[in-house]
């Protein structure tokens, strides 16, 4: 398991003020997911915009997270009767443990080797292997036969990511009639390049079998819709149902967010901690860029380096004047193109300080380890450029994050790849095509130099829009619509 996902990671700081009231769903919620973010002695523990919302839904209206376990045995001992189960406030935790060859199967294999790849338009880098399927369609009838069992007839079902698209099919084939919805962190691709997925036809019919299908941005949404009138011959409604397979489908756009709030409180909170000094003591009068992303090929880190060569050379003051942190906790770590990537950035960011650095100075600083929220939005605070470069992305909370925690009377600009979902929302950002080199080591440039004035319009710009559309008002939506 990685040290840092956007569901399990490490402990979260608590809010100082309530939540807002939200509308809780009367039925009882039951979300599933690939990771649970499970709390641990009595601290909260999660990390990302998923776990922040589904922790906050569940604390609210009470209910039930099913997922993987995070475990695997070693050989297949015949499965275990039941999810394990274990009660925490008013959840209830049910989880399965996975053998090593499901996990290789479903997890390494199909969802990222598979889908992962292809959905990030990266089809040089897909495996279509069958095997792999065969895992993934195993355990989701797995997770299914396991949560059947649970459920109570008025049941909301919330079903997270690209992991589990077929689990509400196999779950209506044991007889489930629940409400399920289905929420995609990751873009949807365009038809073109989904076509290139060998069963694209049978996974898209098992998510036919939700009542509303989820997404991060109308982009998505839409090539969404286009796969379906143009393959299925679906219909469409102005209000975004599909007719398609016998069912009705809605659709509906719900970018996730983050605790603004929270996130502004621990960075000002985090500015005056030791590690902070020490962090801004090593930096001196320097300005500092940041980056802070999964060792993944989708989030552009070597297009970085290489931009940020490019704006060291273009624009020579900034040698020994800049320093960037780039934090890259490892990612999927099994996956051969995970560990390619982490010999590629080792030896870019080698080549990068070997022709730059010097004596007193080091153009990059390369870290391959998590840091908690907390320390992250003191290091986004301190840092004059938060360099957001993904080749693709559903969202990207890292973007969010970076503003959310700027000092409101001194912020920082955000550089932020125009292929991030997040773009569609913080306009406020300095907008690049990370493919473009010159382009974003320009914008990289523009950032280090815009006045206060300019970067406070930008900033509020943003902070506003975080403001309103945060992790609550996220799960509201999407909560109140399926179950509307
Ligand atoms: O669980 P892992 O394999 O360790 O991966 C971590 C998570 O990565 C993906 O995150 C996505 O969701 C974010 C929140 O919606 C979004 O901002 C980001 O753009 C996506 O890449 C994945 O989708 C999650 O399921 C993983 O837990
Ligand atoms: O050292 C780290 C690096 C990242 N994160 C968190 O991991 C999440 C990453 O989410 P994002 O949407 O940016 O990308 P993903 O990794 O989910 O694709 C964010 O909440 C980060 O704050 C973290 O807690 N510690």
């Amino acid at each position: 398991m990685s040290p840092v996902g956007t569901v399990a990671g490490t402990a979260d700081r608590k809010r100082t003020t309530p939540r807002p009231a939200v509308t809780a769903p009367k039925r009882r919620l039951v979300v599933v997911s690939n990771r649970v973010a499970v709390p641990r002695h009595g601290r909260t523990g999660g990390e990302g915009g998923l776990a922040v919302g589904v922790k906050a839904a569940l604390e609210e209206s009470g209910g039930m997270w099913f997922g993987w376990s995070g475990k695997t045995v070693e050989h297949d001992v015949g499965e275990p009767e039941a999810a394990g189960l274990f009660e925490a406030g008013k959840t209830t935790y049910a989880m399965v443990d996975l053998t090593r060859r499901d996990y290789e199967e479903y997890y390494n294999g199909f969802a990222n080797r598979s889908i992962w790849p292809l959905f990030h338009y990266r089809l040089d880098l897909a495996d279509f292997n069958r095997r792999y399927l065969a895992g993934y369609q195993r355990v989701n009838a797995l997770f299914a036969r396991r949560l059947a069992p649970l459920l109570r007839d008025d049941d909301l079902l919330w079903i997270h990511d690209y992991h589990l698209i077929p689990m509400a099919d196999q779950l209506r084939h044991m007889g489930c009639r629940q409400t399920m919805g289905f929420f995609l962190h990751i873009p949807w691709p365009a038809l073109e390049v989904l076509l290139a997925l060998p069963n694209h036809r049978a996974l898209v019919q098992s998510l036919c079998a939700y009542d509303l299908v989820g997404f991060q941005t109308e982009d998505y949404r839409r090539a969404f819709v286009d796969y379906c009138q143009r393959e299925l011959g679906a219909t469409v409604d102005a209000e975004g149902t599909l007719e398609a397979f016998g069912r009705r489908v809605r659709t509906g756009t719900f970018p996730i967010s983050i605790d603004t709030q929270s996130l502004a409180e621990a960075a000002e909170e985090a500015a005056g901690s030791r590690q902070i000094h020490r962090l801004r003591d090593s930096v001196r009068n320097r300005d500092l860029i940041i980056g802070v992303d999964r060792l993944d090929y989708s989030k552009g880190l070597l297009v970085r380096v290489q931009a940020y060569e490019h704006l060291l050379r273009a624009y020579p003051a900034n040698r020994g004047r800049v320093v960037m942190l780039q934090i890259a906790p490892p990612s999927r770590m099994e996956v051969p193109e995970y560990m390619q990537l982490r010999h590629e950035m080792e030896a870019a960011c080698g080549h990068l300080n070997g022709a730059f650095a010097e004596f007193d100075w080091t153009p990059v600083r390369y870290l391959n380890k998590g840091f908690s929220r907390r320390m992250l939005a003191g290091f986004y605070r301190t840092a004059r450029v938060g360099l957001v470069t993904p080749l693709r992305d559903g969202m990207n909370l890292v973007a969010k994050e970076y503003v959310a925690s700027q000092n409101p009377e001194d912020p920082g600009v955000l550089v932020l790849s125009r292929f991030a979902g997040a773009a569609r929302e913080l306009d406020g950002a300095l907008i690049v095509n990370p493919y473009d080199l010159e382009a974003t080591a320009e914008a990289m440039q523009m950032a280090l130099a815009l006045d206060l004035e300019e970067r406070k319009d930008r900033y509020r710009t943003m902070i506003d829009r975080l403001r309103s559309h945060d992790i609550d008002r996220w799960r509201e939506d999407y909560l109140s619509a399926l179950a509307a």
